[in-house]
């Protein structure tokens, strides 16, 4: 179902799931910031990662999407190694957008033209896309003018108008205002619900309640625990993971 809604280009492209990484290792200067000896994204539904600053969540995240080689290991995107010609079939969302200094509508068009779309088709999407996210009003103002939350949804809007298998999201909601986070995490969710794959760095335990199916959380680059969202919260299985979630655990 969820194929009909992509381009004839995403469609030659292979799916990005299962998104595997095995044996992954980077580390600078002697020290050790990540080592994760397996993971899998695959399936459907939102994985949270936490842990504290400098956990690696950041890193293990641009890992899996590609953006960065780790110094030993491997990443699959549903068993080949992750190549340029699949971007399209996922979307990024960081915790400042960078936006084009177009319009709104613009934005999000120049994103549905990059995977294949015609400009008929890709101005009908946007338009679509903006009026499902309340955001028609802004359409023609300049991006440069909007308010960080509006940036925020904007970006997620142009991510999520291409039909992602996967979406990423680094910290896409700090600093923003209750309104606007329950504006972000209600589009992830709606997503999530037909079909999209999510996976979002977050600080905020009580928004990681509300989105996430399961939580991963991470300490010193290692992937400490991963549990369905409940069993993470009501019965954490380390102490780092108790620490953790009473607030006590330091970098
Ligand atoms: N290019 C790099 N060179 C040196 N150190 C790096 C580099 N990239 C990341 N690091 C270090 O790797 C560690 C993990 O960084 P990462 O950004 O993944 O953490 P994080 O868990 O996302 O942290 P935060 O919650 O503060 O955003 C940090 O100590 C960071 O300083």
């Amino acid at each position: 179902m969820r194929e009909n809604l992509l381009s004839a280009v995403q469609r030659q492209a292979m799916p990005v799931l299962p998104v595997t990484g095995t044996g992954l290792r980077v580390s600078r200067k002697g020290r050790v910031l990540l080592d994760v000896d397996d993971i899998e994204i695959a399936g459907q539904g939102t994985t949270v990662i936490v842990g504290p600053n400098g956990a690696g969540k950041s890193l293990l995240l641009n890992l899996l999407a590609g953006l960065r080689q780790p110094d030993r290991g491997k990443v699959r995107w549903n068993g080949t190694p992750p190549s340029r010609s699949r971007y399209c079939r996922f979307g990024m969302v960081l915790q400042h957008a960078v936006l084009l200094r177009r319009s709104v509508r613009a934005n999000v068009e120049y994103a549905l033209r990059a995977v294949g779309h015609s400009r008929t088709e890709a101005r009908r999407r946007a338009e679509t896309s903006l009026d499902e996210a309340g955001m028609e009003r802004l359409a023609h103002a300049s991006a440069r003018v909007l308010s960080g939350g509006e940036r925020q949804r904007l970006a997620l809007v142009r991510a999520l108008a291409t039909h992602p298998d996967l979406l990423f999201l680094d910290e896409p909601t700090s600093s923003l205002d209750p309104a606007s986070v329950l504006a972000i995490e209600t589009m992830v969710q709606d997503a999530s619900v037909k079909g999209m794959r999510a996976v979002m760095v977050a600080h905020d335990l009580a928004q990681a309640k509300r989105v996430a199916d399961e939580i991963i959380l991470m300490h010193h680059g290692r992937i400490v625990e991963r549990a369905a969202t409940d069993n993470f919260f009501q019965r954490p299985q380390s102490e780092t993971a108790e620490a953790f979630i009473a607030g006590r655990l330091l970098i």
